[in-house]
């Protein structure tokens, strides 16, 4: 009996509602996809019908394109739908299909195998979400183009029989709204797949459940307390994201908005950023909004009312300042900024800033402008978050031409000048996060990288929930890097703090049996210098 029932609600239509209260990490569901591929460019490293990798994979001898574990994987995905995809690899060879097309074929395929009928789906894919009436023109269109790709590839498996058009480009947008992507342990995505129950889980800001692979199979486990009769949600994004970046995804993909209904919750969410457009593509017309929350500085209107201190965001303290910044007149140069790390230039030509300051709620304060002769500080702020992206677009920039130690100078400086006052920004967290990955490859800053590390740690605490797998990635890296500079006491914290979450996110990972080790070796290595 499955610990969860699939229940209905106006607004989000099915969702997952738990039966038995479940503890943190406990499985609420695991399933099998109903169909998984590997997408292409990692089509030689993992086997096709385990999702496991391997360096000693059997290429198939027909479309010399699916690989192996061994013969009996082999003989048990031909059976699978291999025979039909096989043959249809064959008639488009050299090129290879996208992995969604690749889906869809084998889905097709197997419907065939258990012979529902031309165009007839099971019902479990039937009845998913596909949210064609929501699309616009030319994501129909991109659908149907695909179609006719899709059926030209099935056609290659040698049957007359495909299904028509609208059959696949419906299915194409189911894929597009509940498919999951199948990750490595290090996170990086590997395939995709569809998890027919998994996909009557809803997202939410604040999700009490996330997922992890075994192979193909999907695991959903609590991350928190999750009472009998609440509703079971996972992330469908990143959650290191601003909430405008969220809402913009969750719109575009999944036609929701994280602001209706009882999503109220989401707007917990700490960082905020600048929206787009980004301070460098902005033309005279545009606005830039600055959405700050906990801001650590005084920002004041023309009455000397202190904004920062405003909390009336609904649902909660947070997010309650809103500055709206126009370009205008003359920009006066933040103090303390440094050109040559990516900060706005200043110029007596270059336009200014005009700060607006908006609250969420009914507040007197709604929509007041405040000139700019007063707002002194919110002027530097806005000059500093510009610097800060740009430093971070450029570090990132830097780092993809595999020139590490200019990237962790740049994102050392940003962090140092520009970054100071923005404690729990989300523009810090991302330009320390590039100077981790930048000191990392650098090789040789390792006390550059601990210190990033330990301050990300910090920020991903506040973000992510308790069990969560970045957090366990990171707490490895973390005692990594301690391990390395000798510093056992931080190396066995760390490493402990892995081991109890990435025994949940990752419990089949050599990424856990390192962590233990590394454990194991900083508590004997501290306890031999305690017996000295
Ligand atoms: C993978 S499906 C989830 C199951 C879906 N509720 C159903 O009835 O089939 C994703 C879709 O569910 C809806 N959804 C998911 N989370 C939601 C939320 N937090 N608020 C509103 N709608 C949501 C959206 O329509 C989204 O495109």
């Amino acid at each position: 009996m499955p610990g969860y029932s699939i229940d209905f609600d106006s607004i989000r239509k099915r969702y997952c509602k738990a039966v038995d209260s479940f503890s943190p990490g406990q499985i609420v569901l695991s399933e099998d996809a109903y169909e998984a591929v590997v997408h292409n460019d990692h089509c030689s490293v993992y086997c096709h019908q385990t999702f496991r990798s391997s360096g000693n994979l059997l290429r198939c001898g027909g479309c010399k394109f699916a690989r192996y574990a061994g013969v009996k994987e082999q003989r048990s995905a031909w059976k699978n739908g291999h025979q039909e995809e096989c043959a249809a690899l064959c008639a488009c060879a050299p090129r290879v299909p996208p992995a969604t097309i690749r889906l869809a074929a084998r889905i097709y395929w197997k419907q065939q195998r258990l012979t529902l009928g031309d165009n007839a789906l099971p019902e479990c894919i039937q009845t998913l979400e596909h949210h064609w009436d929501d699309l616009d023109d030319e994501r129909k269109q991109s659908f149907a183009q695909m179609a006719i790709v899709t059926r030209e590839y099935m056609k290659g498996a040698g049957s007359s029989n495909v299904p028509d058009a609208k059959y696949v480009a419906y299915l194409l947008a189911r894929f597009a709204c509940n498919n999951h992507t199948i990750c490595d342990d290090e996170l990086r995505p590997i395939g995709v797949g569809l998890y027919p129950q998994g996909a009557m889980i809803n997202h939410s800001c604040t999700p009490n459940t996330m997922q992890s692979f075994c192979g193909a199979r999907i695991v959903f486990r609590a991350v928190q307390r999750i009472p009998a009769g609440a509703e079971a949600t996972i992330a469908y994004i990143e959650l290191a994201a601003t909430r405008a970046e969220r809402r913009a995804a969750l719109k575009d993909n999944y036609f929701f908005d994280i602001d209706a209904g009882q999503m109220a919750s989401c707007n917990i969410f700490p960082y905020e950023e600048p929206l787009s457009p980004a301070p460098e593509e902005m033309t005279l017309d545009n606005t830039l909004i600055l959405e700050l929350s906990r801001v650590p500085f005084t920002v004041m209107d023309e009455h000397d009312r202190d904004l920062t201190n405003v909390s009336n965001a609904p649902g909660s303290g947070a997010n309650a300042l809103r500055l709206q910044v126009e370009k205008h007149a003359p920009f006066v140069e933040p103090e303390n900024e440094e050109t040559d790390s990516g900060a706005s230039q200043g110029s007596a030509d270059a336009p200014d800033w005009r700060v607006k300051v908006q609250c969420w709620g009914p507040t007197f304060w709604q929509g007041d402008s405040v000139s700019s002769a007063n707002t002194p500080k919110a002027k530097a702020v806005a000059g500093m978050l510009a610097g800060a992206v740009r430093s971070h677009t450029l570090a990132i920039e830097l780092l993809s031409q595999g020139r590490a130690a200019e990237a962790c100078r740049i994102s050392t400086r940003a962090l140092q000048t520009l970054c100071r006052d923005m404690q729990n920004h989300i523009w810090r967290m991302r330009l320390l996060e590039v100077q981790l990955r930048a000191a990392i490859e650098c090789g040789s800053q390792w006390e550059v990288a601990l210190e990033a590390a330990r301050a990300l740690l910090k920020l991903y605490r506040w973000l992510y929930p308790k069990i969560w797998p970045n957090m366990g990635l990171h707490l490895a890296t973390l005692a990594k890097i301690a391990a390395l500079l000798e510093q056992d006491d931080d190396a066995a914290r760390h490493a402990e703090a892995a081991c109890a979450i990435l025994q949940f996110t990752h419990p089949e990972s050599p990424i856990l049996q390192e962590m233990l080790r590394l454990w194991h070796d900083a508590k004997a290595s501290l306890s031999a210098i305690s017996d000295e």
